[in-house]
């Protein structure tokens, strides 16, 4: 695959489009089916670099793969190769994405001993594992860690043992992490500060059909009564909520009438809101969002009249994720809005692509920036830019649809890691977009 995007904007688009599987719960879903030797299938996955490259890892591990189609797939890890999870190849390839640490849980609970490689993923700041290490540790888990290849080998020679635990932070992968591993444990674990996004809900819904027994699902405590061995099961993703919230800002960005279908709308949380506050129209019918052509979209003010702020925060809170989207979609907007991207330090720094193509935004420090619409006084020009990392680059890439004439994004690799066919599919809502 070619890594170049050549973008012409200025089209109205128009249609419907299908939001693909969710990525941070595949890869959460895909790293727990090393919990059971039985069959596990898996449906609605997406067909995405990140997640293609976890089922790699996983079948060089020993686990059977069976890919059905591109969205369904059969996993038994039935003869797990624990050499090759200590070999310089894993160490190689797990570092390419985030996912893989969410191995360690699970091989931790069933064999003992996991490895975590430095993780790869969005180089967006600092992305500590402590919360992930600690908590293995609350459960009896010893850690070394390698400072010269930023490696934790992990063992739990006496198996894993149930126990209270308050967490630093509720980290996503932290938490999935320390629940695969609590619910293979002897007694009983409590997390409390765990993280309770929906993909994490998905993956305790999963386990306990395994035969796991959480409970407190979708709260910030979750119990975990530990049970000496898991069955298979199936399960399936919901929606990518991120895609979602993708499609609200190029809809709007690009004047076009969309219909989000089946978009699990009741798994959406705040994220409906937060583009309604940025003056989108958008109508809940059913499972779909219907995202009227909109001429323009005016930003909120707070009641007492002060200008918007909107920040991400851990889960019923607003997804990091999308704040670069709602960035993007503001510049077009008319009214002002203070972006406040608290969790990550380096995810801002796209802006000065955006301030190139014409967007009126003051980067007031790497967490902040404030952006003044442009109310469609004047469009966007079309120029030449490399995306950072996965949501910047559809913040670009957005903006480069809504934008005049030619635009040409390098390193989409990012964008393909966590967008299905993005190209084909922009391209049937009738979007001048090709790989060259
Ligand atoms: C593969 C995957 O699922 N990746 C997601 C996951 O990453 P990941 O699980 O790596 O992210 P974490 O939840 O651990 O934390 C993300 C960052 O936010 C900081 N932090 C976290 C919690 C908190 O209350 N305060 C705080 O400042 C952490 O220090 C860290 O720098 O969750 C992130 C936060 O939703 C998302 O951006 C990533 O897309
Ligand atoms: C930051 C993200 O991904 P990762 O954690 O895989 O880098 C993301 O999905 O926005």
């Amino acid at each position: 695959m070619s890594s170049v995007f050549e973008v012409r904007g200025g089209n109205r688009l128009k249609g419907d489009i299908i939001p693909q599987g969710a990525k941070n719960e595949a890869l959460q879903i895909i790293s727990a089916v090393l919990l059971t030797p039985e069959k596990v299938v898996i449906s609605n996955i997406p067909d995405i670099l990140d997640v293609n490259l976890l089922i790699e890892l996983l079948g060089d591990a020993g686990v059977k793969i069976n890919r059905k189609d591109r969205a369904t797939c059969e996993f038994q890890a039935d003869n797990i190769d624990s050499a090759y999870l200590e070999s310089a190849e894993f160490k190689k390839k797990s570092g390419r994405l985030r996912g893989s640490v969410m191995m360690a849980g699970p091989l931790l609970a069933r064999f003992g001993k996991a490895y975590i490689p430095k993780p790869g993923g969005d180089k967006i700041g600092r992305r500590r594992l402590d919360t992930h290490v600690i908590g293995f540790e609350k459960l009896g888990a010893a850690f070394a860690y390698d400072n010269d290849d930023n490696y934790f080998r992990l063992e739990s020679n006496g198996g894993l043992k149930g126990a209270f635990m308050l967490l630093d932070e509720p980290s996503v992968t932290g938490t999935a992490n320390i629940v695969m591993a609590a619910v293979l444990a002897q007694g009983t674990t409590t997390i409390y500060n765990a993280a309770c996004e929906p993909y994490l809900q998905q993956l305790c819904k999963m386990l306990n059909s395994m035969g796991a027994k959480i409970s407190g699902v979708g709260s910030n405590m979750l119990i975990i009564e530990g049970v000496s061995s898991l069955k298979g099961c199936s399960h399936a993703m919901l929606p990518d909520m991120i895609e979602i919230g993708s499609f609200i800002g190029l809809a709007a960005m690009t004047q076009s009438e969309i219909t989000i279908r089946n978009a699990g709308v009741q798994h959406l949380g705040v994220i409906p809101d937060k583009f309604r506050q940025l003056g989108i129209q958008l109508e809940i019918r059913g499972d779909d969002i219907y995202i009227p052509q909109q001429d323009s979209y005016e930003i909120q003010t707070f009641i007492d009249g002060s200008i918007l702020t909107i920040y991400d925060h851990p889960w019923p809170g607003f997804t990091p994720d999308l704040l670069s989207i709602v960035l993007v979609v503001a510049t077009q907007a008319k009214g002002s809005v203070l972006i406040h991207q608290k969790m990550f330090e380096s995810r801002l720094f796209f802006v000065d692509k955006l301030i190139d193509m014409g967007a009126q935004i003051i980067l007031c420090d790497p967490h902040r920036a404030a952006v003044i619409g442009l109310g469609r006084q004047h469009k966007l020009r079309g120029i030449t830019m490399s995306s950072p990392d996965i949501r910047a680059g559809v913040a670009l890439l957005i903006a480069a649809l809504s934008a005049e004439g030619k635009s040409t994004i390098h390193n989409i690799d990012q964008i393909d890691r966590g967008y299905q066919y993005i190209d084909q599919r922009l391209r049937n809502l009738g979007a001048d977009i090709k790989r060259v």
